[in-house]
């Protein structure tokens, strides 16, 4: 019998790596984000945003900097609990990060009570922070996945056979 998609967890990777569905396979975070070191609330990153992930030229992308948060957001949690989801991400984009130039995040535990988490973090270049960012985690209800799976199939069909939200 398949295994429920609820038992879903995020392991160390062979590497020792916490990292994402998409980029476990490639046992390497496809974002350019590396844990340099960890204490019990608190973990450094050190990050290099891809060429692939330019918005501007040489700059990165906004998106790319709130998939990096998101992610080591998730991480410094994960040290604690294996089964997380985002519920809220705030971003202060203050100046431009090129590509390809490393940066640092220094990303903290603030509460945790609870299924409830908040994790704050500052992104630096050369002495200069160019984002700050916070988020809310919940860790997963047991059936989140599943309640997931079932929710759209509820959900009422529009006239061009897309679902509405409700
Ligand atoms: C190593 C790198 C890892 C990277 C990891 C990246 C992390 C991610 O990106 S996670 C993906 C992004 N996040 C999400 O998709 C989360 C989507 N949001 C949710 O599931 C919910 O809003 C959630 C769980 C955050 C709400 O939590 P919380 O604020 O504690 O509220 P809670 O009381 O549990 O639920 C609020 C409402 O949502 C409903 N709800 C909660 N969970 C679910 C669910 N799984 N399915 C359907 N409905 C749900 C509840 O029934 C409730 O409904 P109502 O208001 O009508 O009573």
């Amino acid at each position: 019998m398949p295994e429920s998609p609820d038992a879903f967890a995020i392991e160390p990777s062979p590497s020792g790596r916490l990292l994402c569905g998409g980029c476990a396979p490639h046992d390497s975070c496809r974002l350019g984000v590396e844990i340099a070191d960890a204490q019990d609330d608190k973990v450094r990153f050190d990050v290099i945003c891809p060429p692939l992930w330019h918005g501007g030229p040489g700059v990165a992308h906004g998106g790319w900097k709130a998939a990096v948060f998101d992610d080591v957001f998730s991480v410094v949690a994960l040290r604690v609990e294996p089964r997380l989801v985002t519920k809220s991400l705030s971003i202060s984009y203050l100046r431009p990060v090129p590509v390809e130039r490393p940066v640092e995040v220094l990303a903290r535990i603030d509460r945790h009570a609870g299924r409830q988490w908040k994790v704050s973090a500052d992104m630096t270049l050369a002495g200069m922070v160019p984002a700050i960012a916070r988020t809310e985690l919940r860790t997963r209800h047991p059936h989140h996945v599943a309640r997931h799976e079932a929710w759209p199939a509820r959900q009422p069909m529009s006239h061009n056979g897309s679902r509405a939200e409700s």
